[in-house]
């Protein structure tokens, strides 16, 4: 029986269908390619248990058999894209989400939704545990896709009310790794871009904001043991070793540096921090590692090498989502990062 990935083209699901396919599942790929990428899945083309079907979640997708799971994932997920497309991001996040549950509804299926650490906005408690309710703008920035995701878990919990549907909840936390868009907007991709095109790096705030940032592998594996699980709750999806954005754009620029031979220094500039961005986040990963045995186990350092390398290797082959405009506002300081060898 198939597994659906909605969102499967993109950064997290192509490495999640890579892995469906290695375990012999047979897998149908559900992807508008709004952010997805042809790219991620080119690689499958040919293989007997793939197949892709270019498709917008907010419309009903016109299934013609029966799948045993359905991994939701499909939804921009940079905040480059949420003050573009706020309105096309919450029907996203509501009537895809709707249709996926639909469908798991009409096929006895199982669904796992992709959830964020989104979801507790800036947040007032560190770490973050699944019982806490969080700190979310309805009427900001973010708001599209802090309460488009609320909405998710929401239509969930009413679908597992209502329907006695089988649903799982995947709260995740700063992934990273290869087959992000260089122009993906986030910072670890913006970094390496800049690093490796030798332009300034840009930081927004101090540099002081804690995230901790996950390798896709360890994330994939994170999705699938929950998808398996007996657990019916949301769950943090996320590691717990936390950095600074200013010492994330130092590593990334002394790794560039490091595997291009060059020994410039990569300037940083400080813009202002961006309205309603979460200071510092940092899940609890408690119940994960009870219900589910699972933990990441790739350092930041090792992922990023991982990152930093693929970029290299594959940044002429992607296409150009969007060119930051860093120069349209006057940076509050500037500071040099030396990347000598
Ligand atoms: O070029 C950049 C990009 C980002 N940043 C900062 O770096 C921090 C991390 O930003 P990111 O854009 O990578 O990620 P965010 O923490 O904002 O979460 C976002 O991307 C990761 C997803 O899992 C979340 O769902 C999404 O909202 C923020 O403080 C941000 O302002 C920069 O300083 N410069």
């Amino acid at each position: 029986m198939t597994i659906i990935v909605t969102g499967g083209a993109g950064f997290i699901g192509s490495c999640l269908v890579e892995r469906l396919l290695a375990e012999g599942q047979k897998v149908l790929v559900i992807d508008s390619l709004w952010t997805g990428s042809m790219v991620n899945v080119d690689k499958f083309k040919g293989h007997p248990n793939y197949r892709f079907a270019n498709w917008d979640v907010r419309n009903k997708y016109p299934i013609r058999e029966t799948p045993k799971q359905i991994y939701h994932l499909a939804c921009p997920a940079s905040p480059d894209h949420f003050g573009e497309s706020p309105i096309e991001i919450l029907e996203t996040c509501f009537r895809g989400t709707q249709n996926s549950l639909d469908l798991a509804v009409s096929c006895n299926a199982r669904v796992l939704i992709a959830s964020t650490s989104e979801i507790y906005g800036d947040p007032r408690v560190t770490p973050q545990s699944e019982d806490y309710w969080g700190n979310t703008n309805s009427f900001g920035p973010r708001a599209c896709y802090d309460e488009g995701k609320r909405i998710t878990e929401a239509l969930a919990y009413g679908y597992q009310q209502k329907h006695n549907l089988e649903v799982r909840i995947a709260r995740i936390f700063n992934a990273y790794g290869p087959s992000m868009q260089l122009r993906d907007g986030r910072a670890v991709p913006n970094f390496i871009a800049a690093a490796m095109e030798g332009r300034p790096i840009t930081i927004y705030g101090d540099g002081s904001a804690g995230r901790c940032f996950q390798y896709v592998t360890d994330c994939v594996d994170g999705l699938i043991s929950l998808m398996q699980s007996g657990y019916t709750r949301p769950v943090n999806i996320g590691t717990n070793a936390e950095t600074t954005v200013e010492d994330l754009a130092r590593m990334i620029a002394a790794l560039v540096a490091e595997k291009i031979g060059s020994t410039r220094k990569v300037p940083i500039q400080f813009f202002p921090a961006r309205t309603d961005d979460p200071y510092r986040r940092k899940p609890d990963i408690t119940l994960a590692k009870e219900v589910l045995g699972w933990q990441p186990r790739v350092i930041l350092r090792d992922g990023l090498e991982k990152t930093v390398d693929w970029f290299l290797q594959n940044s002429g082959k992607m296409p150009v989502v969007k060119v930051i405009d860093e120069q349209s506002t006057m940076p509050l300081k500037q500071a040099s990062v030396s990347v000598a060898v």
